[in-house]
């Protein structure tokens, strides 16, 4: 990566057939953007100068230049086919327009500028310094701009440049949904309350631990050995190292649990839930689930079931032994992104971009992405 460089992306080969690109967004048609039309490796990325124009199709969308834009595992995921099924259905629920996926721009985070607003949009004008995750089902933001709705959309923090603050919406929104909508904290009952993060140096891990201990919570993390210094920098108060052997040993040593938030999966629900205090409305959360595999596998209706039937199974089975179990979910919101500025504005919460793309570097960041054991977030540079 380039640390805070550009690149000329208008050198890119491909003409734009409608003569040069304008400056104002109403009379544009195209804009340069990274799409794929077909799911698979980095090979399916292509640049285009050609990309449709993002519309405002209803009354409270926005669309935004993006300056910005941040990748998430979710990226490389979707790029090799995940969540399409599912996805598809969401984007086009009558299947008005089929195969309507392609081309499909990744890119989850964006930060950037209003340039158009909808009629009933009150809350922002044009010009303002925003900020969103975007939903899966959407178009993305590895593009010069995308359309949201208005209540997908927060202003910026002013302590954040856009490249810092492209790199917090989709992580920081997910931790927020699994700590405070599915695991009922707030900055209200936390003091005293002791919390383990399985997997807290990844996106979600770091900024879950900076939420509780703006929160007054007792932090542990597992994490790697090579990343305890940076989970500590970011308030963690134990640190147990996977690496270095089974982790439920350590763990099983130390006071129990309130809440556990598992970004790991695998088997951690075989021995995670018995480190959580019983009958105590303690509660394990996990934010990897074969929700999407499930849909896309089955269909919506019969995945929906095998879904609500899975959960349910597992929520009964633990809930006999006095403890919650429960699926956590990124939810797009302004709302909680209003939320997060206000932390981020107080010193409460920051960001660690571990490597800076420029536009054309797009399949490198890919490839940076694809190879894991992140330290901090990786962000693409669209626009000055
Ligand atoms: N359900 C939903 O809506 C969402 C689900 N997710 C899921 O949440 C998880 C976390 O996402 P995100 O933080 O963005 O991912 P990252 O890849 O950024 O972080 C994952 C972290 O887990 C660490 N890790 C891997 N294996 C272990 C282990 N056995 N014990 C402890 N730590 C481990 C890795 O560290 P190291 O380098 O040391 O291996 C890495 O830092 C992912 O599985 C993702 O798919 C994320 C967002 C939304």
């Amino acid at each position: 990566g380039t640390s805070g460089a550009f690149c000329d992306w208008t050198a890119a080969e491909e003409p734009a057939p409608n003569g040069p690109v304008s400056t104002t967004t109403r009379s544009m048609t195209v804009m340069p953007a990274w799409v794929i039309d077909k799911y698979g490796s980095n090979e399916a990325l292509r640049f285009t100068k050609n990309a449709g124009f993002p519309v405002i199709n209803y009354p409270n969308e926005v669309i935004v230049r993006v300056h910005s834009a941040g990748l998430n595992p979710l990226d490389v995921r979707m790029r090799d086919g995940y969540g399409s099924a599912s996805l598809s259905m969401k984007r086009d629920p009558l299947n008005i327009k089929s195969s309507s996926e392609f081309p499909l721009i990744l890119g989850r985070d964006v930060s950037g500028v209003i340039m158009e607003c909808g009629l009933d949009v009150k809350y922002f004008r044009e010009w303002d310094e925003v900020w969103a995750a975007i939903p899966p089902w959407k178009q993305g933001s590895l593009a010069e701009f995308v359309v949201l709705s208005a209540n997908e959309v927060s202003h910026k923090p002013k302590s954040m440049s856009h490249r810092e603050a492209a790199a917090v919406p989709y992580a920081a929104s997910t931790a927020w949904s699994a700590l405070v909508n599915t695991g009922g904290l707030s900055k209200d009952n936390c003091a005293k309350k002791r919390i383990l993060i399985l997997g807290g140096s990844g996106g979600v891990g770091t900024f879950a631990i900076q939420m509780l201990k703006a929160w007054g919570a007792h932090v542990t993390v597992t994490c790697s050995q090579n990343a305890e210094l940076f989970v500590r920098g970011l308030g963690a108060d134990h640190v147990v190292d996977y690496t270095a052997g089974p982790v439920e040993e350590p763990l099983g040593a130390l006071e129990k649990f309130d809440l556990i938030l598992d970004n790991v999966g695998g088997d951690t629900e075989r021995w995670a839930l018995t480190l959580l205090k019983p009958w105590c409305g303690a509660k394990f959360v996990t934010l990897v689930t074969p929700f999407l595999q499930n849909t896309d596998r089955l269909g919506i209706a019969d995945g929906m079931m095998q879904n609500a039937a899975t959960v349910a199974t597992k929520a009964l089975k633990h809930l006999v032994k006095g403890v919650h179990y429960r699926w956590g979910f990124f939810v797009p919101s302004g709302p909680v992104l209003d939320e997060i500025r206000e932390m981020v504005d107080a010193g409460q919460i920051r960001t660690v971009v571990e490597d800076t793309f420029c536009f054309s570097q797009v399949p490198e960041a890919f490839e940076k992405m694809e190879k894991g054991h992140a330290r901090g977030k990786t962000v693409v540079q669209i626009s000055k």
